[in-house]
């Protein structure tokens, strides 16, 4: 199996891809949605688990995630049982920091990390139009979306353009890394 770290500043478009690769794959099951344990109130447009922050140190205590981090005031993490779901030969594929990637590098060696990019305008304007942040916020976030990315099998991604064309692009580049994480076929006898 091999895993996916979907990066990436706010608003360019993670959870949109995400979705949109959920619908496409939902009756795949050699790739896998991992979802995170995130201490905020629960958001109906995610798929996440939501507890109360107790909940949440006594779940680090117990070493119960692989890797942890911290954004937006809350705390993020994943598990490290949900990663066994990943069938051999599969994927597994989850949205995180770029604080988390060298945790997940630890385990995973052939992680690939797929850092989601926009064109700062575009961004700016999917910021503005989303309005979950102040104006004066959203500059922090252009000035972060340009930060390079530290990992070991990066892959950018450009989801500038709309979904209508990011999105089969985004689905075509999974089934690319879903390919190569098939364990090579026996030779006919
Ligand atoms: N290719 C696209 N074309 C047009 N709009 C898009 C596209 N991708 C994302 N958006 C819009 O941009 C906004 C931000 O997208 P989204 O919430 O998926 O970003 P994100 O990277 O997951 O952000 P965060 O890290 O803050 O959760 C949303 O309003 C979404 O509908």
């Amino acid at each position: 199996m091999n895993i996916a770290l979907i990066v990436g500043a706010s608003g360019t478009g993670k959870d949109t891809l995400l979705r949109t690769a959920g619908h496409y794959f939902a009756s795949n099951h050699r790739i896998v949605f991992l979802k995170r344990y995130i201490t905020r109130p629960p958001d109906i447009h995610e798929t996440n688990y939501f507890l109360d922050p107790g909940a949440f140190e006594h779940l680090l205590a117990g070493n119960f995630f692989i890797s942890h981090w911290q954004a937006h005031g809350h705390r993020y993490g994943v598990a490290r049982d949900h990663l066994r779901q990943v069938p051999s030969g599969g994927l597994g594929l989850v949205s995180i920091s770029r604080t988390a990637i060298a945790d997940f590098e630890t385990h995973y060696p052939r992680a690939v990390t797929i850092q989601v990019q926009a064109d700062p305008d575009t961004l700016g304007k999917r910021l503005r139009v989303r309005g979950r942040e102040e104006p004066d916020k959203i500059d922090n976030r252009l000035a972060r979306a340009r930060l390079p990315v530290a990992a070991r099998n990066l892959i950018l991604f450009d989801n500038s353009r709309p979904l209508s064309r990011t999105g089969p692009a985004f689905i075509s580049l999974l089934e690319s890394l879903l390919d190569r994480s098939a364990p090579p076929r026996r030779p006919e006898t």
